[in-house]
């Protein structure tokens, strides 16, 4: 099996749109950014091309301030600054709210309009979306540090394709007539399940939107989500858009505040029903305990991860270091799939690493909203010393740095794409998630001994293989304990394809028709037959 090139690799979906985006002008190697770009760093900011208006909770349809009158800081990363003061939403909000979610779904009209009418809205609110995408990508922008084109033309347009995907689904959701042993007509229905809590996390903070409204709203589910702590405002911003685009009051409420407090009450409170998160393996634990001590309401967890990325002996080492680098360094670093492990065969080792660290030196970084920007900073400042952290043990772990290893600049969470080679499989760099772009190279010898390597994690995300050979690649698509096997290609995250984790990176799958059931209880229903014609 011909590796095909990377161009053609990157050829659909998410990975396309980030080819366009980076590989343009500033494609490595050999692009025109200086190392590190240093000096776009430590320019003066560039004033975000938007405006902040929205920064209340959204309950019932309407935008209301916090019962405590609480409000918390959200930062620019870029400089550790003040964007907006945020309502602070605390279990007293999120009771509010889920009996105004309680409400909208025992007795509003969401469930019980026809699934036609559901799509239109959903449909409308995709057009919204795309209609505000640059206001929308500035404010994600400004709100997580990404670079504004990513924002703009990759993730805000997932954004609508996920809502359109989903608006698709809303109806061809039926059950199924079933021959039981008798004179019995039984049917299933497939109902919805009714009040959704929901909880995302930072780095994606629309998509991760898009992933859990999506299909709950598709359903006929009424919803709280809980934004992160870090990521409040775009989230607003769509969910008035959603209003305008009809979705009646109470079907969508956004409390923003912290785990502890409004996260930790959302998944406690007895009315509701299903239970969704992203976010830390940790989290994820206290989350479960939190809905079987109420109501047993059922979780999906899409958790944490160290997904292994394989270059095979008989790789294009070209192709290779440059599919690892995007794999490993997309998004700051800060994706739970992210391609933390590069294992490099023995035969072709000395030149990636060589490659791969010129990959990560030619990187360009600095303020996102800067034309050309491949990463930006960090999301705040506990990431960036948890990075720089991890960091410092590789070092003192006996690991090789061969670029990068510091923070950029004097302000903000920027930090340098950092390689570390010999890296050794119980160094923390190789067990534990970094959440940053610090690239762990590690050499091995043969197909078994990665295999065994690669699946020794109590994580079970995501896996890259990179091979020209089919029966390398079919033999290691099977081999991976994970929930995704990308083979010479990663990230690609069409709406269509699930997504979800083995062991502790979760459990459920998001995205996709297998996202349904996650909104959805299967109703059986029984009815004896007198004298039926047939069985
Ligand atoms: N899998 C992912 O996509 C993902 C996303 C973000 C962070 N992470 C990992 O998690 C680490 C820590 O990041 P973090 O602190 O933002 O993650 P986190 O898991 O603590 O936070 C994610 C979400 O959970 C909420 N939360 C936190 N504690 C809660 C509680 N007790 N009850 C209910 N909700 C709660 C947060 O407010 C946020 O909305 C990162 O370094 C990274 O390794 C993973």
């Amino acid at each position: 099996m011909a590796a095909p090139r990377i161009s053609s690799l990157l050829s659909r979906s998410f990975s396309s749109r980030i080819s366009s985006v980076f590989r343009g002008k500033n494609s490595v190697p050999g692009g025109g950014i200086c190392r590190f770009s240093t000096a776009a760093a430590l320019d003066e900011p560039i004033k975000p091309p938007v405006s902040v208006e929205h920064t209340q909770l959204l309950i019932n349809g309407q935008f209301v301030d916090a019962v405590s009158g609480k409000t918390f800081p959200t930062l620019d990363p870029r400089t550790g600054e003040v964007i907006a003061h945020v309502a602070e939403g605390d279990a007293e909000d999120i009771n509010i709210a889920v009996a105004a979610a309680r409400k909208a779904f025992d007795e509003g009209p969401w469930p019980r309009m026809t699934a036609y009418e559901r799509q239109r809205i959903i449909l409308r609110f995709a057009d919204l979306v795309e209609k505000h995408n640059d206001e929308i990508a500035a404010l994600e922008t400004w709100d997580n540090g990404k670079p504004y084109e990513q924002s703009a033309k990759i993730e805000i347009p997932m954004f609508v394709r996920l809502m359109r995907y989903y608006a698709g689904w809303a109806d061809k959701i039926h059950g199924m007539t079933v021959p039981a042993d008798g004179p019995l007509h039984v049917q299933t229905l497939h109902e919805p399940i009714g009040v959704a809590g929901q909880i995302i996390p930072w780095n994606f903070p629309l998509l991760m939107y898009a992933w859990k409204v999506g299909p709950a709203l598709a359903c006929g589910n009424s919803i709280v989500l809980k934004t992160a702590e870090q990521t409040p405002l775009s989230a607003l911003y769509v969910s008035k858009l959603l209003h305008e685009a009809g979705v009646p009051s109470g079907v969508m409420n956004v409390v923003s505040g912290f785990g502890p407090t409004a996260g930790a009450a959302l998944c406690s409170h007895m009315g509701v029903d299903k239970l969704a998160f992203t976010g830390s393996t940790e989290t994820g634990k206290v989350i479960l305990e939190l809905a079987a001590k109420s109501n047993l309401k059922p979780v999906t967890l899409e958790l944490g991860g160290k997904s292994p990325f394989i270059v095979c002996e008989d790789a294009d080492v070209d192709q290779a270091a440059e599919l690892a680098h995007f794999a490993l360094f997309f998004n700051q670093g800060q994706c739970c799939c992210a391609g933390s492990r590069t294992y490099v065969h023995e035969k072709v080792y000395d030149e990636f690493v060589e490659k791969a660290s010129a990959l990560a030196m030619k990187r360009s970084v600095g303020d996102p909203f800067k034309e050309g920007m491949q990463q930006g900073p960090q999301i705040d400042q506990d990431q960036f010393n948890k990075i720089l952290g991890y960091i410092k043990s590789g070092v003192e772990s006996g690991a090789n740095l061969e670029t990068g290893g510091d923070r950029l600049g004097g302000k903000g969470y920027y930090i340098k794409p950092t390689v570390f080679s010999g890296v050794q499989d119980n160094m923390a760099i190789a067990k534990e998630e970094i959440f940053g772009p610090v690239q762990s190279i590690l050499k091995y010898k043969d197909l078994d001994e990665v295999i065994r390597r690669a699946n020794n994690t109590r994580f079970g995300l995501a896996a890259g293989v990179f091979t020209q050979n089919i029966d390398t690649a079919n033999t290691l698509m099977r081999a991976l304990r994970v929930g995704t096997v990308w083979i010479n290609c990663f990230d690609t995250f069409d709406a269509a394809i699930p997504f979800g984790g083995y062991k502790m990176s979760g459990n459920g799958r998001e995205k996709g028709e297998y996202s349904l059931k996650n909104y959805l209880q299967v109703k059986a229903v029984v009815t004896p037959l007198k004298n039926p014609a047939w069985l």
